[in-house]
């Protein structure tokens, strides 16, 4: 892979208070040899030998994807061929941006290589399909401040536009989520980060860290941090931090906010719009993309009964999606859509009794799919 064409990362993104001002620190070449040191032969790397070009994609709102990683069922190595073509497909569905390495991405089973790996896949199967303005978020947490920052660097060195970033969460008896320590962490990262910070606020996977909106609006102010993913589901913390970052505005844009409040679940779409947020960042919408977008468009056209009739039929597929986890929205698609495979072990291959019962949970959410 020849290196990317843009040696500088600072002022290449354009969200924020003050955020073009903003200059990281820090920024080295990828080489090939990083992409593969880990992966050996079974990774392809001629795929990937085009250079990745850095160019601003603005964060707007709408639906973003945090995709599923797709493995051979044989070998569990990384499959590029159906992350490709799963990209292109909800590229072609209308979604607005995509996220690797999010909660569905089976993040915490790949090594640092086999994210770039994914997240270069993404983008060369974007550009190449004519959908080189979407932006792609990275899942870039870890339980060090160092490892975070490296990999920040890692997902900008592979195409990523943004990081998706948890708190750390190992030793969170030690700190509270609003505590100093959090703070200093998102700070740092940001501080380092080439590429624009969102914070992904999911207690469920964070040992049940669960970020104040006091908090969130404070690290709000930093240059380089552009939005959260609210997996928590307080609709009222979306409110207040969608109300307070817009007030911090200089001149709020409802088409390109500074700073994008995101519902981190489907089954909250219009009740986050209601509340000021500005979309979702949703595993949902790996299988049913166009009735997220559709639902949230209706929302938008005023037509409210309308959003609500489809927003229960979404909210229902979710609770199957919430159940089943990254386990069962793979069987979802594996059963409705006919490719998935399975996770990466050690989670478990669902029985045949798992998958009919996943298929049924969602059938309602494809019928409405397939009609659309
Ligand atoms: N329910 C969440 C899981 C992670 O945030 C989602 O839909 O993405």
């Amino acid at each position: 892979m020849a290196p990317h064409n843009d040696s500088s990362p600072a002022g290449s993104f354009t969200n924020g208070f003050n955020k073009m001002a903003f200059q990281p620190s820090g920024s080295s070449t990828l080489t090939v040899e990083d992409l593969t040191a880990e992966l050996g032969s079974s990774y392809d790397s001629s795929s990937l030998d085009a250079p990745i070009s850095h160019v601003k994609r603005p964060l707007i709102p709408g639906v973003y994807v945090p995709t599923m990683c797709f493995f051979e069922k044989e070998t569990e190595d990384v499959d590029t061929v159906t992350i490709a073509r799963h990209a292109v497909r909800l590229a072609r569905a209308g979604v607005t941006g995509l996220a690797t390495q999010g909660s569905n991405g089976e993040a915490v089973h790949l090594t640092h290589s086999e994210r770039q790996v994914v997240t270069a896949t993404t983008r060369k199967a974007l550009n190449d399909a004519g959908f080189s303005h979407m932006p792609i978020i990275v899942g870039c947490g870890a339980q060090s401040t160092r490892e975070a920052i490296l990999l920040c660097r890692q997902a900008w060195k592979a195409g990523g536009d943004y990081a998706l970033v948890l708190p750390p969460s190992y030793y969170a008896p030690l700190f509270a989520p609003s505590s100093q320590t959090i703070l200093e962490f998102f700070n740092a990262v940001a501080d380092a980060s080439p590429i624009p910070i969102i914070i992904y606020n999911y207690p469920g996977a964070v040992n049940g860290m669960d970020m104040s909106s006091d908090i969130i609006v404070q690290l709000a102010q930093h240059p380089n941090i552009v939005g959260v993913k609210l997996t928590c589901g307080n609709t009222g913390k979306l409110n207040r931090v969608a109300a307070a970052t817009r007030k911090l505005a200089k001149k709020y844009d409802p088409k390109n906010p500074d700073f994008l409040v995101l519902a981190g679940s489907a089954d909250f779409s219009i009740q986050a719009l209601a509340a000021g947020g500005h979309g979702i960042l949703a595993g949902l919408a790996n299988i049913a993309p166009k009735a997220c977008i559709q639902t949230i468009e209706l929302w938008n056209q005023g037509k409210h009964t309308e959003a609500q009739e489809m927003q229960e039929i979404v909210s229902q597929g979710d609770w199957t999606a919430i159940q089943g986890g990254v386990v069962g929205v793979k069987a979802g698609l594996e059963e409705w859509a006919g490719y998935g495979g399975y996770c990466r072990s050690p989670l478990p291959r669902p029985t045949a009794e798992q998958s009919k019962n996943w298929k049924d949970g969602f059938k309602d959410l494809m019928m409405l799919e397939k009609s659309l």
